[in-house]
């Protein structure tokens, strides 16, 4: 039952003792016409209500009065279930629990038709060939011991070896459109270094700046230089410069004024200094001949299109002396890389590219690549209300098998979500419930220490196994630079443990980050190129990986249709309860959070669901109690409303805000309220502060408006 009707029973009776099995003779009677009509309905089973299509929203007495008994700390009935079955009523002003689960439990619409098959032996598709060699490829003499000893780098992968011996030896320009995890980078900064290396003319920092990669987030740019800098180990009087926002542009002067070989930046940034640093045209002055553009799709999608232009312009002003370095090419050569050549890219194609060539490392020459063969994709379809718990039991059931395998290797695990606030929002009800945790880095890294039994396996083991890290646009980029370091690097702190990751898209694009054994998308991605990128984050370089995906039931189940595509080796369809929920909470007992005050003994259910359910009211019970909390899931809740209403067109059929649950996703959330209280709420809250009323909107330019909003706040959320 629905926090939303709890209210509409208030005045009607009804003329049967037990209507729920007589429903079809159930006589009701008083109220208004239209509540006496939705009573009716629910005592002849139906719901009048129903906003989407699978029964499974429904819920039932039977887990009304299951609810009831897992928390009858809080004694709150739904009013209207205790009306009609005569029974005294809370007192009005009393929260509704609903309950977590209901009655039909089975996803009836979810058939898998893209089946993967456990029995073919599946070769990865962005391993390393180990016929092929560096050498052949003709990459140069000074780097090829570098690079297997320092680097462990052996073999070329696929869209290595087609795109190294193109500029290494010819000029022309190219787009290189791999899978994820193929080796993108290499496969341009290998063969760039070896063009300046075999020049054999003695070069410096202070010779002058040969290459100028730009990327679409400040944590590519980052590593990006990371790479380069570790390339550079094996020529260090090669140097690479970092232009990324969120950087004091001071230092980033001092820097390019000592000079530098490399820029690797974001657009706002160097387009910045080409305007207003003079000593920046001074190093690109003569010498530069590669221009990069790292994850194209991207750059295009932010609307960095102008500010590239721009900077394209500013190059193409400055004087090219094509005698200076005359085994490098006479003219600047143009490097596009991206995921998809659909759309937005084949306009930054035309912007950048002249004649070029295409290096594809699929087979067939697709506008968009596959996900890697070796990666094992699985689907859940996760009732509204389910998806905190389901969450919980997907994070236990990878520290479970992690506490009992017998060496402990440190797994890491990437959830993403919509939006910052519900970043937000899970870091703090997943890392802090015990509030037994440390940080280790501002606040955005924190390890579990004893007895935070957030997750019911941990309940059992005698050490916390679990560290759990934000990542977001609203954070400040050192914060944001040393999560990503402390997730990415060993340490005496993390070896050995469960590294969770709770992300926006911002750790979608281009990361790398090691050993990174599952990607949960909780929410779905915003477009199918970052369904791709989210996930591309694990199955790496040929090493395996697993992610998973959930969907809501109904018309979110259609999108499985719509990204089969992409997925050739097919995937598995997870049932919520038996594969993920059962096996975590069925051999541990969830303590009740506040049982520490309770006069009477604890006494632990051995029930999976109720211990499920136990789980999910402690989460509730620290909602009500901290109003800081509460503020962080109500953030979260709303935000994540109005990033839904940001899917592409073309996917909204699949992501319909309209046929959003929103009583039962703000359960997901832990709130108890109904989003249509808070909404009052926040609107007398609103009366004060605004003086002027908001003309009465149209539902269409209500989710326009809301749509900007977000996209705005999802642009800033990358701050360029
Ligand atoms: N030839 C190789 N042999 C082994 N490992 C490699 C090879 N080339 C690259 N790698 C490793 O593979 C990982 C992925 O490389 P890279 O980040 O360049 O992939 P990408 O194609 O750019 O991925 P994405 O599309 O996600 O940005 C890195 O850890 C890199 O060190």
């Amino acid at each position: 039952m629905s926090e939303d009707d709890d209210m509409m029973l208030m005045n009607i009776s009804t003329s049967v003792d037990n209507p729920i099995s007589q429903s079809g003779s159930a006589k009701v009677s008083g109220g208004r016409w239209k509540d006496r009509r939705k009573a009716k309905m629910m005592l002849q089973g139906k719901n009048s209500h129903v906003k989407r299509k699978a029964s499974t929203l429904i819920d039932s007495n039977k887990n009304t009065d299951f609810n009831e008994s897992a928390d009858n700390s809080t004694n709150e009935m739904p009013r209207k279930q205790a009306k009609i079955q005569n029974r005294p009523l809370p007192p009005v002003n009393q929260q509704v629990i609903s309950s977590l689960f209901t009655a039909s439990r089975e996803i009836s619409t979810a058939v898998n038709n893209n089946e993967h098959d456990d029995n073919i032996e599946i070769n990865p598709s962005n391993a390393p060939l180990l016929q092929d060699s560096f050498e052949a490829l003709g990459v140069s003499e000074t780097i090829l011991p570098h690079l297997s000893e320092k680097m462990k780098i052996t073999k070329p992968t696929r869209v290595q070896k087609l795109s190294i011996p193109n500029l290494v030896a010819g000029d022309n320009d190219i787009f290189i459109h791999a899978q994820t995890g193929s080796g993108k980078t290499l496969a341009f900064l290998l063969p760039i270094l070896t063009r300046i290396l075999d020049m054999k003319t003695r070069v410096d920092r202070q010779s002058g700046c040969f290459a100028m990669i730009i990327t679409p987030t400040r944590e590519l740019a980052s590593q990006i230089y990371s790479v380069m800098a570790l390339l550079t180990q094996c020529c260090h009087y090669l140097v690479p410069c970092l232009l990324i926002g969120g950087e004091r542009k001071k230092s980033e002067k001092a820097r390019l004024r000592k000079g530098c070989n490399f820029i690797i930046g974001t657009p706002g940034r160097i387009l910045d200094h080409l305007q207003n640093t003079k000593v920046i045209r001074e190093q690109l002055c003569s010498t530069l001949r590669y221009l990069v553009l790292d994850e194209g799709d991207k750059l295009m999608e932010l609307g960095f299109e102008q500010t590239i232009t721009e900077i394209i312009k500013l190059l193409y002003d400055l004087p090219l002396d094509t005698s200076k370095f005359s085994n490098l090419p006479d003219r600047i050569i143009h490097v596009l890389c991206s995921a998809t050549r659909k759309g937005g890219v084949n306009k930054l194609g035309n912007l950048a590219l002249h004649d070029y060539k295409l290096i594809s490392s699929g087979q067939k020459q697709e506008e968009m690549s596959t996900v890697p063969d070796q990666l094992l994709q699985k689907i859940a379809i996760v009732p509204p209300k389910l998806r905190l718990v389901t969450l919980a039991g997907v994070l236990n059931n990878i520290t479970q098998k992690q506490l009992s395998a017998e060496k402990m290797a440190t797994v890491r695990t990437i959830v993403f979500l919509s939006c910052s606030d519900s970043v937000d929002f899970h870091y703090e009800a997943f890392s802090s419930t015990d509030a037994n945790y440390r940080t280790l880095v501002g606040d955005s890294v924190r390890l579990l220490t004893k007895d935070n039994h957030i997750l019911p396996c941990l309940q059992k083991a005698d050490r916390s196994e679990l560290v759990f890290y934000k990542l977001h646009g609203s954070l400040s980029q050192q914060i944001r630079t040393a999560t990503l370091q402390n997730f990415s690097t060993e340490s005496e702190a993390t070896k050995g443990k469960h590294l969770v990751m709770f992300c926006t898209d911002v750790a979608s694009r281009g990361l790398d980050l090691p050993h990174v054994s599952t990607v949960i998308e909780v929410d779905p991605p915003f477009a199918v190129e970052d369904h791709l990128h989210r996930i591309g984050r694990t199955a790496r370089a040929g090493v395996s990986g697993e992610s998973l995906l959930f969907l809501l039931p109904g018309e979110e189940e259609g999108y499985m249709d719509y990204i089969k595509p992409y997925h050739p080796q097919g995937w598995k369809l997870l049932k919520y309860e038996q594969d993920i929920l059962k096996p975590a909470f069925q051999d541990s007992s969830v303590k009740k959070s506040d049982s520490k005050s309770s006069s009477k003994p604890d006494k632990l259910s051995t029930e999976w669901d109720n211990n499920a359910t136990t789980w999910h009211l402690n989460i509730e019970r620290r909602v009500l109690e901290d109003q800081a909390f509460k503020d962080c899931a109500m953030k979260g809740y709303t935000s994540h409303i109005r990033a839904y209403a940001t899917h592409l067109s073309q996917e909204k059929k699949f992501f319909n805000l309209k046929c959003l649950h929103l009583g039962h996703l703000a359960k997901s959330f832990a709130l108890r309220e109904r989003p249509k209280a808070m909404g009052n709420a926040n609107a007398k809250k609103r009366v004060g502060e605004e003086t002027q009323k908001r003309p009465k909107e149209d539902a269409k330019s209500k989710m326009l408006r809301m749509a900007r909003q977000t996209l705005k706040e999802s642009v800033s959320e990358f701050n360029y």
